[in-house]
């Protein structure tokens, strides 16, 4: 199975995860593990910026996990630009996920504030990942001003609604030239897979794993249909047919009785 790479990084696992609304660190971190993760992200608004005390960060960084912040409670372009300064100044890291959400009820990304953003954080030398709806011609246009790759939603963020936005999803696959990374709303390990069949580069799931009974099982069920979805698409998946067609024809059988 090939590698991912994303901004002259390399990651063997397609997998990416949050560190919301787990019940414990502990449980986190057993988890991530589990899922082979190797891009964690985390809000600043959820950490302590003098690691001291954090039982977020400092489990992340002893395990050697890359962190990538996010923008998340940032409202504005101007918001979400200062929260990725101040997330760089703190983490030593200029990967960001850009994310900007107005309105707490559905979270759905403000496509406006987040192009705007996308554009100075590129300038400003930031590895930008923007979570965005699943518009296509958007996506062209955050890869065009520089965006790493792209995050287009499944669905709303913690909704465990899966692939909602398919159709869009297979435009945004096939014009792509940057990794698309379908991210939230994805609620089981066969939407993840289903993700990575349609050609995605990879998936970023943190609600269905925080939430289930048992969270680090639930992980590693989501890191065996990842490499699961991208090994069928890497194969080569047979096409549908309106029609049936017969698995064992008989032309040759048929030929050799005459
Ligand atoms: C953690 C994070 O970045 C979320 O905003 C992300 O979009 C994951 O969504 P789910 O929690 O629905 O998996």
């Amino acid at each position: 199975m090939s590698s991912l790479m994303i901004a002259g990084h390399e990651f063997s696992s397609r997998l990416f995860t949050g560190t919301g609304k787990y019940a414990s660190a502990d449980a986190m971190m057993a988890s991530i593990n589990a899922s082979g993760s190797e891009l964690v992200t985390l809000s600043l608004r959820r950490m302590d910026l003098k690691h001291q005390s954090d039982n977020i960060l400092q489990p992340l960084l002893q395990h050697g996990i890359k962190l990538l912040p996010n923008t998340s409670g940032a409202r504005t372009a101007k918001e979400a630009v200062f929260a990725a300064q101040l997330a760089r100044e703190a983490l030593e890291t200029n990967w960001v996920k850009l994310e900007i959400h107005p309105d707490p009820r559905y979270l759905m990304p403000d496509a406006i504030e987040t192009l705007a953003a996308a554009e100075e954080l590129v300038k400003q030398g930031f590895v930008v990942m923007p979570y965005v709806h699943a518009d296509p011609v958007l996506c062209k246009r955050l890869e065009e001003v520089g965006c790493q790759c792209v995050m287009p939603l499944g669905s709303p963020i913690g909704s465990n609604m899966g692939l909602a936005s398919k159709p869009f999803l297979d435009i945004i696959i096939e014009q792509s030239q940057v990794p698309v990374i379908v991210d939230a709303g994805i609620g089981a390990p066969s939407d993840a897979a289903l993700a990575l069949e349609m050609g995605a580069d990879a998936v970023l799931v943190n609600t269905a794993m925080a939430v289930a009974q048992n969270p680090a099982q639930m992980s590693l069920a989501f890191k065996m249909a990842v490499e699961a979805g991208r090994l069928a698409y890497e194969s080569g998946l047979g096409e549908k047919r309106q029609q049936a067609q017969a698995s064992s024809p008989f032309t040759d059988f048929v030929g050799s009785l005459s």
